[in-house]
């Protein structure tokens, strides 16, 4: 199937897997990527063999001996370079992420500088991984404390952010001294191959970042087992999380699991309602509700449930469901019909347990199979799958309370802890509740929190590890410690 969008640059469109700087165009087993505002095919993806995988090995291994000949201030400008590309590129990147996934462009748009946002930071952290001395116990003794990579990473990213979740593993991985064997999302392998070819473009060696796609089970298999990988971070659901987790036992890998969340949202009946409501839409409509970090529960004060779920109504009517390349698009359509049937599962489970359906509740089949409408739900009862499993969808289920104890104890029942929102004007109320709150993420009066200078990660069964800030570089370091006698 031809491509449907025109680029800039033509170039940033690779449909092979990137092994040791060289794009490899298979001819046999190819998987489809489509476009899910229309279900069209856009184009045919190569499929990596064993070979493949363990030659992406090699070269990731050569890479890294490669990369450590680098001075840290000469790994800094090339991370700089890849940042300065990215922005060159954006609106070309922007258009492959839509075409694959489907978000808005103007989403997607802020999902490429949000992605570059990480290589800008992590440019700069690359040349302040400091170490330490100690004062030594023992007399004519130098204790030394050395931080270097941790070697050969591999990353699987999720579809929901195809660039920023790659984006967000690259960038401390290399800044750290550390090459990387990626497998995106079979839905949107495009995206990740556009930024391997920014990398190139960079001046990164051949073979510190391979892009590979195929059967993800394979593929899982071989990276836990490989004792050459010596860390794997991933991003996706978490019961995916949890296998890795434990398949990558045998060979006592470096973990980072950035896995599923059921966000609360807790609007006290002293929060400013206005900035209440912005703070919901926000953050449960973002890339329709397909994000790990989207409001999932959203507890409203009794005293003031009705004039939220009024002001909800009149702002989720607003809101437009549409093909992500026509402006005026704020919804784009689900990822995947198992997406809409999950969804939609989740509506009719709600409604059967005398839930109010006040906006949405169905796709609009005007639009296409895939476009889910914005929901408003109003429950009566927690429980629901509504509450107790992660959406992702465009689906706003409302829950009233009366008390600070009681909602608390409700926002923490649930296996997961990544992000968690309150609104309230009370300083002694925004202490006590972030401090209850068994989150690894909180936004007071703010539903959008994800920014590349802070710890992003969670708590719980919602994983391990940070991703961002000056932690995110400490997935990909190991410490050494040497102890000098100076006899
Ligand atoms: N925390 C987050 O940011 C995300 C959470 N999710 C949650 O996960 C649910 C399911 O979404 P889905 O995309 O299926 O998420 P998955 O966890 O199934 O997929 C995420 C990534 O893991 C890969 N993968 C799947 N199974 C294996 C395996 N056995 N070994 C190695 N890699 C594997 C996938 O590859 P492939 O595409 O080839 O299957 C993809 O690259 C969502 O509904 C949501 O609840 C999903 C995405 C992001
Ligand atoms: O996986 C996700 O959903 C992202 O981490 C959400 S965010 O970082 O773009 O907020």
């Amino acid at each position: 199937m031809a491509l449907e969008i025109t680029l800039f640059n033509p170039e940033l469109i690779q449909t092979g897997l990137l092994i040791d700087g060289k794009w490899i165009n298979t001819n046999r087993d190819l998987f489809p990527v489509f476009n899910p505002a229309t279900n069209e095919e856009i184009c045919k993806i190569s499929i990596a063999t064993e070979e493949d995988l363990l030659f992406a090995i090699d070269s990731a291994q050569l890479a890294m001996k490669e990369w450590q000949k680098y001075t840290a201030k000469e790994r800094s400008k090339i991370i700089k370079t890849w940042y300065e590309l990215i922005i060159a590129n954006a609106d070309d990147l922007a258009k492959i992420l839509t075409f694959e996934q489907g978000k808005p462009l103007t989403e997607a748009k802020g999902e490429i500088l949000y992605g570059a946002s990480y290589f800008e930071w992590y440019a700069e952290e690359a040349k302040r991984i400091y170490g330490e001395t100690i004062p030594a116990n023992q007399p004519n003794q130098k204790i030394l404390v050395e931080y270097e990579p941790v070697g050969v990473c591999a990353a699987i990213t999720p579809w929901n952010f195809p660039n920023a979740m790659l984006a967000r593993k690259v960038a401390p991985a290399v800044a750290a001294g550390c090459a990387m064997i990626a497998k995106p999302a079979s839905q949107t392998p495009l995206s990740a191959n556009a930024l391997a070819y920014l990398g190139l473009k960079a001046g990164i060696p051949a073979g510190l970042l391979n892009v590979i796609h195929g059967h993800s089970g394979q593929i899982g298999e071989f990276f836990c087992s490989n004792p050459a990988i010596r860390k794997l971070t991933f991003t996706g659901s978490t019961e995916v999380g949890i296998w890795l987790y434990q398949n990558c036992a045998n060979t006592m890998k470096k973990m980072s699991l950035e896995l599923g969340g059921n966000a609360p949202l807790i609007v006290f009946e002293d929060a400013d309602i206005d900035i209440a409501v912005d703070g919901i839409i926000k953050s449960k409509f973002r890339n329709s509700g397909q994000t790990c970090v989207c409001s999932n529960r959203i507890f409203i004060h009794n005293s003031i449930r009705d004039t939220v779920i009024e002001k909800l109504g009149i702002e989720i009517a607003k809101l437009k469901l549409g093909n992500g390349f026509d402006a005026t698009t704020q919804l784009g359509p689900l990822i995947d019909n198992k997406a809409v049937i999950h969804a939609k599962s989740l509506v009719e489970d709600a409604l059967t347990n005398n839930a109010q359906l006040i906006t949405g509740g169905n796709i609009d089949i005007n639009l296409g199979e895939l476009f889910f409408q914005p929901t408003l739900i109003n429950c009566e009862t927690t429980n629901l799958r509504l509450f107790k499993e992660e959406i992702f969808a465009p689906i706003l289920a409302v829950y009233g309370f009366d008390s600070d104890d009681e909602v608390i104890k409700l926002a923490n029942s649930t296996p997961y802890g990544l992000a968690s929102y309150f609104f309230s004007q009370n300083i002694k109320r925004i202490y006590h509740v972030a401090e209850a709150l068994q989150y690894g993420m909180i936004g007071v009066n703010t539903g959008i929190i994800s920014a590349e200078n802070v710890p992003f990660g969670g708590v719980k069964m919602s994983g391990l590890g940070r991703e961002g800030g000056h932690q995110g570089i400490e997935e990909y370091l190991q410490t050494k410690y040497v102890c000098m006698s100076l006899v």
